[in-house]
């Protein structure tokens, strides 16, 4: 196999309710994921050592800096897990192109590392060498990160546990959306602290009700979606990045069906009636000071795939 490139998209959540904290650090969830036509993407070439570089897809603004291109890159580290596994050396050079925003809550570390794990799995995919199946990617990647198995999964899937545990949920025709990107990222650890010291001693109710929100996916019906979209990190991330209210409210302005938080942030957003609809939204915020970028895409699309 002489070098094989994996697409994966970015996430945003649909809702995203957060439970209480757990003894392992981490926050019970109930999220619904959906994947979105905004694409990383990896190429894992042979090489005599793991190494890593970085570009944009041409066109995408993205904070290449902030990203790391040691170990601590979760492509890095998924094909080391991979070559680990397989019992062979990560005798890889990986190329990441990256159009998702960089620490923009849209999971695009995670698209990177379900990329190469999927990369890599083919590319060690030899006589001799174990074949790593679909349930085995699955857990390979819920050791890297909470949102790395639905980067590998895409469409439209209820996540519980931390995120890791899917259950695919029918979603008929596309959606159109807009994300409006942010200068400067937010960590999803200091969102999540942020979301516990706002909420206090208070009494959640949990685990919350997602039927709305299924039968908004499953007749196609972008205004039934727009009203049951919700994010419990939204006023964290609000309260730490008070300019996305500006974001925001320029959305509501501008026409959009409903507007939220991605994520942990700072990405906001915004969903459409139609395509044109969604152009025009776009016009719009990418005219706002608080705005970088203004982003089309589209859901629910596949996950991480062989291009
Ligand atoms: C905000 C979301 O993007 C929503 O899908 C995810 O929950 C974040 O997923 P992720 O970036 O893959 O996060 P991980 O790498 O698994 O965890 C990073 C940190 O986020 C916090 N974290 C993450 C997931 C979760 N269910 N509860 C948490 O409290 C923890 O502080 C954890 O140490
Ligand atoms: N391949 C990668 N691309 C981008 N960031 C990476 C990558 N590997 C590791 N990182 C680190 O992870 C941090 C979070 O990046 P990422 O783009 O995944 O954020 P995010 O989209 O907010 O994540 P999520 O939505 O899953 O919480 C970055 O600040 C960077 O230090």
């Amino acid at each position: 196999m002489s070098a094989v490139t994996v697409r994966a998209p970015a996430k945003v959540n649909l809702r995203l309710g957060v439970g209480p904290l757990r003894d392992d650090g981490y926050h019970d969830l109930v999220t619904v994921f959906h994947a979105v036509s905004l694409h990383d993407e990896v190429t894992a070439v042979p090489a005599d050592a793991l190494t890593v570089t970085v570009e944009a897809v041409p066109g995408a603004r993205v904070a290449l800096d902030d990203v790391p291109l040691d170990d601590r890159n979760l492509a890095v580290r998924a094909a080391r897990l991979v070559a680990a596994r397989l019992g062979v050396e990560p005798r890889v050079a990986l190329r990441l192109r990256k159009a998702i925003p960089v620490a923009g809550g849209m999971a695009g570390g995670s698209a990177d590392a379900a990329a190469a794990l999927v990369a890599c799995a083919r590319l060690w995919d030899e006589p001799g060498v174990p074949i790593l199946g679909r349930a085995e990617l699955l857990d390979l990647a819920a050791r890297l990160g909470s949102d790395v198995p639905f980067a590998l999964a895409g469409g439209t899937a209820l996540g519980t546990g931390r995120g890791e545990r899917l259950a695919p949920l029918p979603a008929a025709g596309t959606f159109h959306w807009v994300f409006a990107t942010a200068s400067g990222g937010l960590s999803t650890p200091a969102v999540y602290g942020e979301c516990d010291r706002l909420r206090g001693d208070a009494a959640l109710p949990w685990p919350p009700a997602t039927d709305d929100l299924a039968d908004a996916l499953a007749a196609g019906d972008a205004k039934a979606l727009a009203a049951a979209l919700g994010n419990d990190l939204q006023d964290a991330a609000l309260s730490l990045r008070p300019s996305l209210r500006a974001t925001l409210d320029a959305g509501t302005r501008a026409g959009a069906l409903a507007g939220i938080v991605s994520g942990s942030g700072p990405t906001c957003a915004f969903l459409a009636e139609t395509a044109e609809h969604a152009d025009a939204l776009a016009v719009a915020l990418a005219a706002e000071e608080t705005v970088r970028d203004a982003v089309r895409a589209t859901g629910p699309v596949a996950g991480a795939a062989v291009s």
